[in-house]
């Protein structure tokens, strides 16, 4: 069987770096082309690559994708900075390249997606629910995207079942002191040297409290999902949104 030919854009970034190696390790796939700033995407078209994985930054996703889905390339996006407005601008170039399938994930590792998952669920059962994420202090971005998806999920939830805004007292406050409003969730980010990725959802009911966290400790966590995630773009066409779709969680 033939390997899939795949391209790393960011190849020199921290997570760039090790979804390399991740590829060059994985028995299916062959490492095509990696990618840094500066480098010519034609690249991508000369060495045949079919997936790109992309990691760069909100600044170059779309640019990267607009010429990836334009030559009908897969990609796997962990790239950060999404939006709707982004979000429709993808989806009308996908329109214009069918068969081609793009993964957006908000965060790669399986635990996270979990505590995504488990957020959502849990979500409705509480009047109070806050999103705390933690991370190194080289993050260009805050909130981080998977917090705030995170908030979107439970304000989802809590809409759905007809949940009231969260109870808030609050008459003055220093600004940012009750965090970010994510559709009504507070979302509060700690940048913290000796940190990785880390998120905990906090939600508060009468006489009690629960607390979802994970902890990614090494960049590895993100691999087995990222590889998945490639395996699966290839004959998924169309916008994925959330590596979730790629698992079997219901
Ligand atoms: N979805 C997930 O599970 C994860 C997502 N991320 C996200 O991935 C992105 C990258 O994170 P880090 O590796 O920590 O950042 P980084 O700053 O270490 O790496 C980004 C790399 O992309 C390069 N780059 C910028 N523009 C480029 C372009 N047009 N073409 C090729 N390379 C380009 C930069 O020179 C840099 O080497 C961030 O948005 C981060 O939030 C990071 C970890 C996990
Ligand atoms: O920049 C990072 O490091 C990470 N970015 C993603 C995010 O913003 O959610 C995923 C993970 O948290 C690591």
């Amino acid at each position: 069987m033939s390997k899939l030919r795949v391209a790393v854009l960011g190849a020199k970034g921290r997570i760039g770096s090790e979804a390399v190696r991740a590829v060059e390790a994985a028995g299916d796939m062959e490492l095509v082309a990696a990618l840094g700033r500066g480098d010519t995407l034609d690249t991508l078209v000369d060495t045949g690559a079919q997936a790109v994985v992309e990691l760069t930054t909100p600044a170059s996703v779309m640019e990267n994708l607009d010429f990836c889905v334009r030559h009908g390339i897969h990609a796997v996006v962990g790239t950060t900075g999404w939006n709707d407005e982004r979000l429709a601008r993808l989806n009308t170039w996908l329109a214009g390249s069918p068969g081609t399938g793009v993964l957006i994930a908000p965060n790669f590792s399986i635990g996270a997606v979990l505590t995504m998952k488990f957020a959502e669920q849990a979500a409705r059962y509480f009047e109070s629910v806050e999103v705390i994420e933690l991370h190194h202090p080289n993050k260009a971005d805050a909130p981080s995207g998977t917090a705030h998806r995170t908030a979107q999920l439970i304000a989802e939830a809590r809409d759905e079942a007809g949940r009231p805004p969260q109870p808030d007292a609050t008459a003055t406050a220093l600004d940012g002191a009750r965090g970010a409003d994510v559709d009504g969730v507070p979302v509060h980010s700690v940048r913290l040297r000796g940190l990785l990725a880390h998120q905990e959802v906090l939600l508060g009911g009468e006489g009690e409290t629960l607390t979802i966290r994970h902890d990614s400790l090494h960049h590895s966590s993100f691999m087995p999902g990222i590889l998945l995630g490639t395996r699966r773009v290839v004959t998924t066409p169309g916008l994925t949104f959330g590596l979730e779709h790629f698992l079997d969680l219901n």
